[in-house]
């Protein structure tokens, strides 16, 4: 994807003290937030020698800027990433002023100030003698990118847990970036930026466009918006807009594309643009919709909620309403806990049956009943409606007969439900439940003890050939989250 950017040839730097020179480059940078860490100044021929000539053997793949190979240094002690770049364009820094920084030379400069397990390094650089273009020597990162998980995985998807961890560590990324001083700002925080590492922790990386300093400081007042189309802040279009909100921007772009699966801009959907496809089902409570079909979801689970919210928050058209990322990190781990929770009681109650439940329909003889939901998409858009289908395996006539009121896999833990006939004296019929004109069950619903919060009465009725649990109102349950079920009270 193409940067905007204004890469003016005649683009003149400034003076001020971030600015990559010439002069710096001779000696290894010291990073004064590692003072263990040296940058090194490499020698063209040894990386040249490391990548095998840049041989296609070693080419790991072609950006904007250049193309990057593995390099194999110090005698196989240190692999490497070296990133040769194709041009020496400009990414317009400083033209207010005198100097010109290519992507090469403004990610040198940045990465060699910043420092973290979260971002994908700069061990050194180089330069080509004969044209003088730069070689950014950077920490490889053997397991590809997150774009290439995400579209390109032909295997299982990831899991739920598994993206918002990749979240979790992309938002730290960047959260270390704005809370350094100064502060940096990457401006093209994408899923192709995000490489993982030899133990599949995310990465983020391609300082070309990063600005370091001040959001008043003449440099970034002076050099013009950059970013990769799909994830570029609409509220930045002149550079005195660029504020770290922007970064939160991309990054709620690249969270709903973590979360659906889809392309920031994907013509296989309508709308193409993933926040305007996502904002309608967050906005009416849908927020099962924007997950990825392919994974299993709980869509009754607070941290699937909280998830859909977070994204939609970071991508609000006012850059001031949208969460800082120390915000937005606490977020994504509580988020996480709530369905890594979920996972552990999903495997729970897979190694051991649930218990069995008493259940009593109308024609009073006692069956089991397990309680389950549906997974499937259909299901899941019924989650702002009144009652909510609970699939059984049979879908025929007799499914009042079969065992349950079901609860998919995906939900994890086992509801008990105790159903008895409304004129039973287990239940008394409040408010809700009148208009359907069926027949039904009261059902009293104690969620398991493992997670427990689900408190309620409903009713069971046969409907479609399936069976509907209603639920009724609970003045103690005033949020329709409490509801494990997705059950909207009335
Ligand atoms: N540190 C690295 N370790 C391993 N592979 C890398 C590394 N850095 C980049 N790559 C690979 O090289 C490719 C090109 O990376 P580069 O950062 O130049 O461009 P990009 O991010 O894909 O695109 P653009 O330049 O448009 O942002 C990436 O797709 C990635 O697969």
């Amino acid at each position: 994807m193409g940067y905007l950017s204004c890469n003016a040839e005649s683009a003149i730097s400034t003076c001020d003290s971030y600015t990559f020179s010439k002069n710096k480059k001779k000696h290894p940078i010291s990073n004064p937030q590692n003072k263990q860490f040296k940058i090194r100044d490499f020698c063209f021929a040894d990386l040249k020698t490391a990548t095998n000539g840049f041989s296609h053997t070693n080419f790991l793949g072609k950006g904007s800027h250049g193309s990057v190979y593995r390099g194999v240094l110090d005698d196989g002690a240190l692999i490497a990433a070296v990133k040769r770049t194709t041009n020496h364009h400009t990414i317009g820094l400083g033209q207010c002023t005198t100097s010109i920084a290519s992507p090469a030379e403004n990610e040198i400069e940045t990465l060699s100030r910043v420092r973290s397990p979260r971002l994908v390094n700069l061990l050194g650089f180089g330069s080509d003698p004969i044209d003088g273009r730069k070689l950014i020597v950077v920490e490889y990162m053997p397991n590809g990118s997150l774009y290439d998980l995400l579209h390109k995985n032909e295997t299982r998807p990831p899991g739920l847990a598994r993206r918002v961890k990749i979240a979790v560590q992309v938002a730290k990324a960047v959260h270390h970036l704005h809370s350094s001083n100064p502060p940096v700002i990457h401006r093209d925080i994408k899923s192709s930026n995000v490489l993982f590492d030899g133990k599949w922790n995310a990465r983020l990386g391609d300082f070309g466009l990063a600005l370091r300093g001040h959001v008043e400081d003449v440099k970034i007042q002076c050099t013009p918006p950059a970013g990769t189309l799909g994830y570029l802040d609409p509220c930045y279009l002149a550079p005195g807009d660029l504020s770290a909100k922007s970064d939160v921007f991309s990054f709620g772009i690249l969270l709903l594309e973590i979360l659906s699966g889809r392309n920031a801009i994907d013509l296989k959907y309508s709308p193409p643009s993933v926040v305007d496809w996502a904002a309608p089902f967050i906005r009416s409570g849908e927020y099962a919709e924007i997950f990825d079909p392919n994974i299993e979801i709980s869509s009754d689970n607070s941290g699937v909620r909280q998830l859909a919210v977070l994204a939609a928050r970071c991508v609000k058209s006012t850059a001031e309403k949208r969460p800082g990322m120390a915000e937005v990190v606490q977020c994504l781990i509580t988020a996480g806990k709530r369905i890594t929770s979920l996972v552990l009681g999903r495997r729970r109650v897979r190694r051991t049956p649930p218990p069995s439940i008493k259940y009593e329909p109308l024609n009073e003889s006692t069956e089991t009943v397990k309680a389950s939901r549906a997974s499937s998409r259909r299901t899941r858009k019924v989650s702002g409606a009144t009652s909510v289908p609970l699939k059984t395996k049979s879908n025929g006539p007799d499914c009042l007969k079969s065992r349950h009121a079901a609860r998919s896999k995906s939900i994890g833990s086992v509801l008990d439900i105790k159903a008895a006939p409304l004129d039973s004296g287990l239940g008394r019929r409040r408010g809700g439940g009148q208009g359907l004109g069926v027949k039904g069950s009261m059902v009293t619903m104690n969620r398991s003890k493992s997670t427990g919060e689900l408190r309620g009465t409903g009713l069971v009725h046969k409907r479609n050939g399936g069976i509907v649990l209603q639920m009724i109102r609970n003045p103690n349950v005033r949020e329709l989250e409490s509801s494990k079920l997705l059950v909207k009270f009335r």
